[in-house]
């Protein structure tokens, strides 16, 4: 799976049409998830200029299986009208068990298991808890002069020396991380100046830190064009999201405000505190549609 905890191949293959393999929900050989391909065609002939091998092949290699000739729409229809659902897909007299990722610590499974340092002599120093962390967030934050100290799940923080505090996106259920809860309840309670941010998975374990609940989508927000607003400037963003899980904006404790909701279904898109520097979003800044959408880790990187 190369160095994306997403599981982006590093040779990315291409088909026909241009279908290239994106990134999987969780980290496939790290958590041992049963993930499968589902199309409705498949073609054996590509042709992209830049492939180096077919779907099927690299699939193969990753012990993913694979399915196609499926209705895809009418799938569609049963998860749109279903919410999330688990499924399995059997060979004949091979029975397996279904098993819900969704019971398991999966940060606990792909999170660092020792402290790497990222952009070293970069004048900011931003320790990043790692969730599951997108390689593209480290970038972009040592582009903006951080020297990042990419740290384990289970990390205690409050005995690091650092500029900001960053807790990075992750799969599953937040809720069920929580030695890193209590990890953030105590920076947020030791009234430490430095301030902090997160992203995805990141802005849930801010929120349930800070006495918020979270719950389980009926049905996941992701793609490329969810639009969002900044509560405050009543600014309109287009972002990437990629989540399966919510903060309830309600159960937000005083002193905390919702900072971003989403424009379609006025779920929470992020929080803040009200006189501190901690901030968050549950979209992906990092992965704008646009050049300059939601440069929202430059803002974080100016206050660290
Ligand atoms: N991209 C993420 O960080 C996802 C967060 C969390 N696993 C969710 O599904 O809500």
């Amino acid at each position: 799976m190369g160095g994306n905890r997403y599981a982006h191949p590093s040779s990315v293959p291409l088909t026909k049409g241009n279908t290239r393999v994106e990134e999987c929900p969780t980290p496939l050989k790290e958590t041992g998830s049963r993930a499968t391909a589902m199309r409705r065609d498949y073609s054996n002939e590509y042709s992209h200029w830049n492939s180096v091998k077919s779907l099927g092949q690299w699939l193969q290699e990753e012990k993913v299986p694979a399915l196609f000739g499926i209705d895809t729409r009418m799938l569609t229809k049963i998860i749109r009208d279903e919410g999330t659902v688990l499924a399995k897909i059997e060979f004949d007299g091979q029975h397996i068990e279904i098993s819900d990722p969704n019971q398991k610590n999966l940060i606990a499974e792909v999170s660092t298991k020792e402290i790497k340092v990222f952009g070293k002599g970069n004048p900011i120093k931003v320790v990043a808890v790692d969730c599951g962390v997108k390689h593209n967030i480290i970038r972009l934050l040592v582009k903006q002069g951080a020297e990042v100290h990419l740290v384990p799940w289970d990390q205690d923080l409050l005995s690091l020396d650092y500029d900001g505090l960053f807790i990075s996106n992750g799969p599953g259920d937040p809720s069920l991380a929580e030695t890193l809860i209590n990890n953030v309840r105590k920076v947020l309670e030791s009234d430490r100046p430095q301030p902090v941010f997160g992203i995805c998975m990141g802005n849930q374990i801010t929120a349930l830190a800070a006495g918020a609940k979270s719950y389980k989508l009926p049905m996941g927000n992701r793609g490329q064009n969810q639009p969002v607003l900044n509560v405050m400037t009543g600014q309109a963003f287009i972002t990437a999201q990629n989540h399966g899980y919510g903060i309830d904006s309600k159960s937000l404790p005083a002193g905390w405000s919702p900072l971003f909701v989403n424009a379609n279904d006025g779920t929470n898109e992020g929080i803040m505190h009200n006189t501190k520097p901690v901030f968050t979003a549950q979209f992906h800044p990092e992965a704008k549609g646009g050049p300059t959408d939601t440069e929202v880790i430059k803002d974080f990187d100016g206050v660290a």
